[in-house]
């Protein structure tokens, strides 16, 4: 049996999801805050010069303003980079990876284009952030908002590394003064550090800057509409439950290639590699939702529960069950360390040591500049006893 979710390579139809796994889907206990869900909304998109901007936060900023989510005369978009380029500059980066209407650019893209504007500045000193709080706050104030009530969230699409300096220079320069009914909240991106101690660090500094419920930590693949139905398939559908587990599948392996390589991302990705960008989070959140237990209701915390103890049950990884490679060019990417090493594919093999899994290899594969893009759950059957099929 296979899952497959093959997406399109054309700018303007990739999926872009902008669902955590605070979705409708995963009702979550603060989403019952009564803080203001209305008024003046500031978001701010941190690294508007990169890639996950361009292909998957304004895409998915565009498809919430088209459906009346983000009304014109409440939200601002503001993005922050180091590039110096003008708000005209972000636009023309970005605008191929909207959605257009059938005759070129509808009036709604255009509209939506209207309410970005850009402010470049450094990411460890206060100038920046101080020109990007006024230019935040002279937008609230042209909503005559009053000074703390509004809405102010600071997306980072950018590397894990800058994230302690850029949420200190937030918390310094650009808070909102929630006393008065309005908040300010961070997204912080995947990887969440380069291993356990940076994570770990990293973890305590977002901690003495803000408090948890500021703090949403996204993985896109938890928004997908195949990893959402993962649920569903496991554990409200009786024609697979007796049958998932050791006695009946062989392995299990849980896929992701894409068919370009790292086209300009080299700033980001040299740093991490393949494992550290697809299969610590994406693969082994799929991992976790196909090899859990039930969880005792869809709350969060539950199933955050029951991944862990998929997670603690898996054996150190033996290095003869690992692979990696580095695709042929990644090294002529200009953003690239000629001398690099970083791995752009790779594949490993888990092993739950549980009594449902016991035995049964869980693959994992990541790969850039492989020859399709496609993110594949394939659950190899045992064979039938006495098969007649050969
Ligand atoms: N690209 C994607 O499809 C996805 C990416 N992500 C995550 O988003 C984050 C950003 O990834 P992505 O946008 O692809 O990466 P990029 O390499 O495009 O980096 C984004 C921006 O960050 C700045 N930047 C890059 N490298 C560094 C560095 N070493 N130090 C400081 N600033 C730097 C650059 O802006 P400037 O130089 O202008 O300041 C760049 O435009 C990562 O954590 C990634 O895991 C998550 C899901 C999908
Ligand atoms: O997180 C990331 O995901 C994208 C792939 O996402 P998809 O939704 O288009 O499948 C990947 O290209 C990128 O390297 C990685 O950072």
């Amino acid at each position: 049996m296979s899952m497959a979710s093959t997406a399109s390579s054309s700018p303007s139809s990739r999926n872009n999801s902008f669902t955590s796994f605070r979705g409708e889907s995963f009702p979550d206990d603060r989403d019952l805050d009564l803080t203001s869900e209305t008024g003046c909304l500031s978001i701010i998109v941190l690294g508007a010069s990169g890639d996950l901007a361009k292909k998957k936060t304004f895409p998915a900023l565009y498809h919430l303003f088209k459906q009346g989510f983000l009304p014109s005369n409440e939200v601002h978009i503001f993005g922050y980079a180091r590039t110096k380029i003008s708000d005209d500059g972000l636009r023309d980066r970005i605008r191929g990876y909207l959605s257009q209407g059938e005759n070129g650019e509808s009036e709604q893209l255009l509209k939506f284009l209207q309410l970005i504007k850009y402010v470049s500045g450094s990411y460890d000193q206060e100038e920046g952030f101080l020109l990007l709080n006024k230019e935040i706050s002279q937008h609230e104030s042209s909503r005559n908002s009053v000074a703390g009530t509004s809405r102010r969230l600071f997306y980072l699409a950018l590397p894990p590394s800058v994230y302690p300096s850029v949420c200190k220079m937030i918390r310094q320069c650009c808070m909102n003064q929630s006393h008065l009914g309005g908040w300010t909240r961070i997204v912080v991106e995947k990887p969440f550090g380069k291993d356990l101690s940076s994570a770990e660090d990293l973890s305590s500094q977002l901690g003495e800057l803000f408090d948890e419920s500021q703090l949403y930590r996204i993985d896109h693949y938890l928004g997908k509409e195949l990893v959402q139905n993962l649920l569903v398939l496991r554990f409200a559908n009786r024609f697979f439950l007796p049958l998932w587990n050791r006695d009946n599948i062989h392995n299990i392996q849980i896929v992701f290639r894409e068919d370009f390589g790292t086209e300009g991302r080299g700033g980001y990705f040299d740093e991490y590699g393949i494992i550290r960008d697809i299969i610590q989070n994406h693969l082994l959140q799929v991992l976790c939702l196909v090899a859990m237990e039930k969880p005792v209701s869809l709350k969060p915390e539950h199933i955050r529960d029951e991944k862990v103890k998929v997670l603690q049950s898996v054996l150190p990884i033996s290095s003869e069950e690992v692979v990696l490679g580095q695709y042929e060019g990644y090294k002529d990417d200009p953003t690239v360390s000629k001398s690099s090493n970083t791995p752009t594919f790779a594949t490993v093999v888990l092993r739950i040591h549980n009594e449902r899994w016991e035995g049964v290899p869980f693959i994992l594969k990541a790969g850039k500049a492989l020859n399709s893009r496609k993110a594949e759950i394939r659950v190899q059957f045992k064979d039938v006893p006495g098969d007649i099929f050969k």
